[in-house]
């Protein structure tokens, strides 16, 4: 078992004022729940303190508060530090309320970061915002914009708003409605579409630019077990031509079948991280995971009520 070293305590430039003044969170001395056992899983050593420009995605000491100073502040992820190979298809686990959604819209520009880095192909999420957006592909958990447009016109926007001509854009749509099963609903307004078909309209609108990595917050909840083998044999390929995915997700049989790599997060932090053989070791990563965030509850015994009687 190894440990990774301590994050570097840099801001990012342009945090915004008030954060910088937020109570630190918790130190790693502080002490855990007693079902939850320090991180016990397999944990890298990070070469360097600072971002791996050499890594498709480095993070450093990557830390929200929501709330700072206030009753209610809430470290939601707290000195997340890792790294993902060119290539590697990366899931993020973690129960409900873990960080996951939190630390995935930090890496890809949609939230500010209280402290930490976050840096895509050498390139800094946050100094250069612009080009860091150009490198990846977004799948953002439950939003969907531009509702009123149709599927198609959706994607096709997505395309030209990236500065790619029509003929490509037209071309990369047909494929990508194709792939998706949504042909016959392409004239239909996202706002009709049920969520599974959203997810998958989103998705294609992450993919029309060709990114070198995409970030997908929970891309299979809601999508059809044909549509998901579909998009899951897309993705698969995509990383094997060299590009990288992360995706989200809490269907543990899934990371473990579809990825390589696999970090655990609990309470905002990094409990485990690696390649799926490293992390589960000789068993499930299922066993692993709930091994490592513990939590669970004797619910027989605490809803006696709900017994039929
Ligand atoms: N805007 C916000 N303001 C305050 N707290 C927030 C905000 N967004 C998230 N949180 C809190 O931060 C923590 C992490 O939330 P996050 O959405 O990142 O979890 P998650 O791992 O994605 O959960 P899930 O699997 O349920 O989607 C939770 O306790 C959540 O209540």
């Amino acid at each position: 078992m190894s440990h990774a070293p301590d994050p570097h305590p840099d801001f990012p430039s342009g945090a915004r004022p008030g954060e910088r003044d937020a109570a630190p969170p918790p130190s790693s001395s502080a002490p855990e729940p007693e079902n939850r056992p320090r991180s016990h899983g397999h944990l890298p050593v990070l070469a360097s303190a600072e971002p791996d420009p050499q890594m498709a995605v480095s993070l450093r000491g990557l830390t929200k508060v929501f709330g700072p100073g206030t009753s209610r502040s809430k470290v939601a992820v707290n000195r997340l530090s890792l790294d993902v190979p060119h290539g590697a298809f990366y899931g993020l686990v973690g129960r409900n309320g873990a960080g996951k959604t939190t630390a995935l819209s930090m890496l890809t520009g949609l939230l500010r970061p209280t402290e930490g880095r976050a840096m895509v192909s050498g390139i800094d999420v946050w100094g250069q915002s612009r080009q860091a957006r150009h490198a990846m592909g977004v799948l953002p958990d439950g939003m969907t914009f531009f509702e009123r447009l149709s599927g198609r016109q959706l994607v096709t926007y997505a395309g030209l708003l990236r500065g790619m001509d029509r003929d490509t854009v037209a071309q990369r749509t047909d494929d990508l409605l194709r792939a998706m099963d949504l042909t016959n609903d392409g004239g239909t307004a996202v706002q009709d579409y049920s969520a599974g078909m959203r997810k998958k309209i989103m998705l294609a609108a992450a993919m029309v630019h060709a990114p070198g990595l995409l970030v997908l917050d929970e891309p299979f909840e809601a999508v059809d077990p044909v549509s998901a083998a579909n998009i899951r044999e897309l993705l698969q390929d995509f990383a094997r031509a060299g590009g990288t995915v992360i995706v989200s997700s809490h269907v543990m049989d899934l990371v473990q079948r579809m990825c390589d790599h696999v970090a655990v997060v609990d309470d905002g932090r990094l409990l485990a991280a690696g390649t799926v053989d490293q992390v589960r070791g000789s068993q499930s990563l299922e066993d692993t995971f709930v091994e490592l965030v513990g939590g669970r509850t004797q619910v027989g015994e605490g809803l006696t009520w709900l017994s039929p009687r």
